[in-house]
C-alpha cells in the first residue's frame, strides 16, 4: 500500500456524527452507525497525492489517543453538533490541545452538523437541507450554535495557535454547516479541505532537500593484485 501523502483528522466530541459523515462521502449514504472505538482511516486518491482521512472516537475513554491521531496531520476537522451548544465547547476545552502534535502548518476547519434537525432546514427544504430521499420527517428543534459561534472559536483557535489572522484562510472558508443525512455540503467540505490541503503538501515536497550521494571524494575499490603462485 502507499504510503499516504498527507493525513486529515475528523475529531470532536461523541455523536455529532463525525463517522457519519465519512461515510456520507465515501459511501454516498447515511447508514445507522455505531459509536467508534479507537480510529480507522479511509485512503483517498485526490489530485497527484493520497490522502489519509482518520475517523476518531470523540467518546470520552478513548481520549487519550486524539494527540496521537493528530500527530503529523495536515488539516483537523473539528466537528460539532449544531444542536447541542456544549459539543462546540468541548472543541475548545477537550480537543484543541490535542492538535498540538499536528503539522505546525495543520489547517483548522470547524464543522457544525445535523443542520437537518434545526427549524431552519424546515424553510432550506429548497435548499436541499431537508429530508433527502423520502426520509423519515423528524422534529425540528432550534438551532443552539451558530455560525458566527464557530467563526468565533476559529480565531480564537488561530489565537491559541498564535497564528495571524491575515497570515491564515479567512473563516468564513473554514467553517462549514453539514448534514451527514441529507448530505448538505458534505462533499463541499471534504473537497474544499483536501484542495487547501494539496498545495501545502506539494510545496513541502519541494522544499525538501533532495537525498544525493556525493561521488567527488569516492574512490574506486583498489583492485586486488593477483597473487603470484609460484
Ligand atoms: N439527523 C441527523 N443525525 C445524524 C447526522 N449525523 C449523524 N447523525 C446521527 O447521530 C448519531 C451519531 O453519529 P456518528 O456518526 O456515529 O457520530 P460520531 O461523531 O462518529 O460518534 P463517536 O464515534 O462516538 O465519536 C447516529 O445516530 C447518527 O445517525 C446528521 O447529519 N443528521
Ligand atoms: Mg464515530
Amino acid at each position: 500500500m502507499r504510503r499516504p501523502d498527507a493525513k486529515v483528522v475528523l475529531l470532536g466530541g461523541a455523536s455529532v456524527g463525525k463517522t457519519s459523515l465519512l461515510r456520507r462521502y465515501t459511501e454516498r449514504r447515511f447508514p445507522d452507525s455505531v459509536s467508534t472505538v479507537g480510529g480507522a482511516f479511509y485512503l483517498k486518491p485526490w489530485r497527484a497525492l493520497h490522502l489519509s482521512i482518520w475517523d476518531t472516537a470523540g467518546r470520552e475513554q478513548f481520549h487519550g489517543l486524539g494527540s496521537m491521531y493528530c500527530r503529523g496531520a495536515a488539516a483537523v476537522i473539528l466537528t460539532y453538533d449544531v444542536t447541542h451548544l456544549q459539543s462546540l465547547v468541548e472543541l475548545e476545552d477537550r480537543f484543541l490541545g490535542l492538535t498540538d502534535s499536528a503539522n505546525k502548518d495543520c489547517l483548522f476547519v470547524i464543522v457544525g452538523n445535523k443542520v437537518d434537525l434545526t427549524e431552519e432546514a424546515g424553510e432550506g427544504d429548497a435548499h436541499g437541507l431537508g429530508q433527502a430521499g423520502g426520509a423519515r420527517a423528524c422534529p425540528r428543534v432550534p438551532k443552539q450554535v451558530l455560525r458566527e459561534d464557530a467563526v468565533a472559536l476559529y480565531k480564537k483557535i488561530l489565537r491559541y495557535k498564535m497564528l495571524d489572522e491575515k497570515d491564515a484562510p479567512a473563516a468564513e472558508h473554514m467553517c462549514f454547516e453539514t448534514s451527514a443525512k441529507t448530505g448538505h455540503n458534505v462533499d463541499l467540505l471534504f473537497e474544499a479541505v483536501f484542495d487547501m490541503v494539496v498545495p501545502m503538501v506539494l510545496q513541502q515536497k519541494a522544499e525538501e532537500p533532495v537525498e544525493t550521494v556525493d561521488l567527488t571524494g569516492h574512490k574506486p575499490p583498489k583492485q586486488a593484485r593477483p597473487r603470484c603462485c609460484s
